[in-house]
């Protein structure tokens, strides 16, 4: 079936991933609809990171399919997917304008030495505007709070007109009201931009608000659907191990129903 006929966006079967002779990611099926945003939780080493950069074609499955937009491509169009690593992977010192760092995002989809146009600087501002961040076209990017700057990056990813957006652990690192601008910006480019989104992330407590779908992995998946269903106390169990206890922070959560009881 093609990406038409189910709206799937992003379409893993049956998908084994070897490192270095070692299966790190075992028999996955996972599929991310359109204007579906799905959150990947699971334990460090889980396979998380693997995942992401596998459907990025960073590395080769061994074996299975990951379909995008319903095509299996040897090589991902430029464009098409939006990726921002992990923080400390990013360079956030480097000495460039706000404009400059959106700009990038187009110049990445051109020929060497080919010029940009004032489309290129219309895209831009609309992409920092999309953000949020309009009024900081001339400022440095470095003298930015580390919540502005994930947004100038996302700007940079929204200039290359992106059909899915994937985010490495994208909540670490900022407060809670930066959290929730985050999660409040990604639900806004769902809406108004059909955008889809893959995202890692620790954060179980905060997801089950935020998010369409939660896939749970390790090694395997071992849920996939939506937030309310997964966060089980069994489900997590078989997913994170015995000894870990987790406090799910929103209004289904038992332990903090249990203490404003008290
Ligand atoms: N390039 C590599 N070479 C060797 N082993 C690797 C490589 N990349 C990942 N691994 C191994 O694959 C497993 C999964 O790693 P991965 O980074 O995907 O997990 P993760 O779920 O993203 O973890 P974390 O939450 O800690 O970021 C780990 O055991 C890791 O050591």
């Amino acid at each position: 079936m093609g990406y038409m006929e189910n709206n799937f966006v992003i379409e893993i079967k049956n998908l084994d991933v070897k490192i270095n002779n070692k299966l790190i990611l075992q028999n996955i099926n996972l599929t991310l609809k359109e204007k579906e945003i799905m959150a990947i939780v699971g334990p460090n080493g889980g396979g998380k990171t693997t995942l992401i950069k596998t459907i990025l074609g960073f590395y080769k499955p061994s074996a299975g399919t990951i379909k995008i937009m319903g095509k299996q491509f040897q090589k991902i169009p430029k464009g098409l997917i939006g990726y921002l690593p992990q923080k400390d992977l990013i360079n956030y010192n480097f000495p460039i304008l706000v404009y400059d760092v959106v700009l990038m995002g187009r110049r990445i989809l051109k020929k060497f030495l080919e010029k940009t146009t004032d489309k290129d600087k219309e895209i831009c501002l609309d992409a920092l505007d999309k953000v949020g961040m309009s009024g900081y076209l001339n400022r440095p990017f470095n003298k930015l709070s580390g919540g502005q700057k994930q947004r100038v990056l996302i700007a940079r990813l929204l200039a290359m007109k992106p059909k899915i957006l994937l985010f490495d652990e994208p909540a670490t690192g900022l407060d809670v009201v930066g959290q929730e601008d985050f999660y409040e910006l990604i639900n806004k480019l769902k809406e108004e931009e059909k955008i889809s989104i893959l995202m890692v992330t620790h954060d179980i407590g905060v997801i089950s608000s935020y998010v369409d779908m939660i896939a749970c992995l390790n090694r395997t998946i071992h849920y996939h659907g939506p937030p309310e269903h997964g966060i089980q106390p069994e489900i997590l169990e078989k997913v994170f191990g015995k000894n870990i206890q987790f406090v799910i922070h929103d209004h289904r959560c038992a332990t903090c129903r249990g203490f404003s009881d008290e």
